[in-house]
């Protein structure tokens, strides 16, 4: 079941269908669209968050779907899939490949990564879950608890990795060759060339979030390009 869903997304493209509520397409019918175009498009799995959004995607496509839940909590910068109530909520959901922040952060109630990973993966020894990493540390200290699959996704976004110029190509690399899980590259990925220089890395698939499903951002570069 797993190797499927594996053999399922390997050397493609995972397209991110986000709109966050303060983002101009927030909305759930609009992202089960845009997951929809994204299928027919070529791609060979979606990332989601919210559940909300993912049990309406999951009406319109049949590839496979990392989830998500991004929820900011008083007590932690974590905010992807932070606790086990948010893994919870995607396990009911049911979604192929659940994703958490796998930073050296410490999630809400000071709880270390490793502490809640055993504990989620006591809980569900049969998901597949996949780590989003900001640095090569977190990548090999993730595989070693036991990710299934290990993601740049916070390359940049953490405050020891921020100003990381993005795509992070020697992250991807340095993971391939050591970390002895699949990875997925993620974060800044723009145009059809990054996302082929990201496979040359040897990963085994990437998402590209931005770059396809915010139009605000995709207009603003344009617009950018002509007022400098
Ligand atoms: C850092 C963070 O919260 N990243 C989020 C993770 O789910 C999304 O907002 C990104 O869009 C996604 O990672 C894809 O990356 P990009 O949009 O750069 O192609």
């Amino acid at each position: 079941m797993s190797q499927d869903i594996l053999g399922k997304i390997k050397g493609g493209l995972i397209v991110s269908c986000q709109a966050l509520n303060d983002e101009p397409l927030h909305s759930s019918y609009i992202m089960s669209r845009m997951a929809y175009a994204a299928m027919l498009g070529g791609a060979v799995g979606i990332r989601a968050n919210t559940v909300e959004d993912i049990t309406e995607i999951k009406k319109l496509v049949d590839i496979p779907i990392i989830g998500i839940i991004k929820k900011n909590y008083d007590d932690s910068d974590v905010y992807i899939t932070p606790t086990m109530e948010e893994v919870d909520a995607l396990v009911d959901c049911g979604v192929d490949i659940i994703a958490m922040d796998s930073t050296a952060r410490l999630r809400p109630k000071s709880q270390s990564l490793e502490e809640f990973f055993s504990n989620v993966r006591k809980k569900y020894p049969n998901q597949l879950f996949m780590a989003d990493c900001s640095n090569y540390d977190e990548g090999i200290q993730a595989a070693k608890l036991g990710f299934d699959i290990i993601g740049t996704t916070m390359s940049g976004y953490t405050p020891y990795t921020e100003g990381t110029k993005l795509p992070n190509y020697e992250l991807m690399r340095s993971l391939v060759k050591d970390c002895g899980k699949p990875v997925i590259a993620e974060g800044g990925i723009w145009s059809p060339q990054e996302l082929k220089m990201a496979l040359e890395t040897g990963v085994f698939a990437a998402v590209v979030g931005t770059a396809i499903t915010r139009p605000m951002d995709i207009t603003r570069r344009y617009v950018e390009a002509i007022n400098n």
